[in-house]
């Protein structure tokens, strides 16, 4: 199992929407695709989140999560909004 904090997820994610191919990265698919796409996984990975906390496993529920804060962080990267932008409000 690979291991990554956010912040290292977000760095890796800022130079695949900078340099990475569509073709092979999944983060500049996504962001050549757009904000209207990436809205469709962000709103499909939360409903499973959803369904995992409460139907399945604590691991299903983990890696389900895992892939919803993937794509709020493709759209973060997407809409040019940084940690700190999203942190000030936390
Ligand atoms: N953490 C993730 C990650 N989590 C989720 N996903 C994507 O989200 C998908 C999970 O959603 P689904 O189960 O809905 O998959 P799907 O049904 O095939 O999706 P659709 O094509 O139908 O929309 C996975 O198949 C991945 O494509 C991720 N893709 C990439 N990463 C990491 O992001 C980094 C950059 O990846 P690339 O941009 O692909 O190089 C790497 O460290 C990766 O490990």
């Amino acid at each position: 199992m690979s291991k990554k904090t956010f912040e290292e997820l977000f760095s890796e994610l800022q130079q695949k929407a900078a340099t990475g191919d569509p073709a092979t990265s999944r983060t500049a698919e996504l962001v050549q695709a757009g904000v209207h796409t990436i809205g469709k996984k962000v709103v499909e990975e939360a409903a499973e989140v959803w369904m995992a906390a409460e139907y399945e496993s604590d691991e299903a529920a983990a890696e389900e999560i895992s892939q919803l804060l993937y794509h709020l962080q493709v759209m973060m990267v997407a809409k040019g909004i940084s940690l700190d932008d999203v942190y000030a409000h936390l």
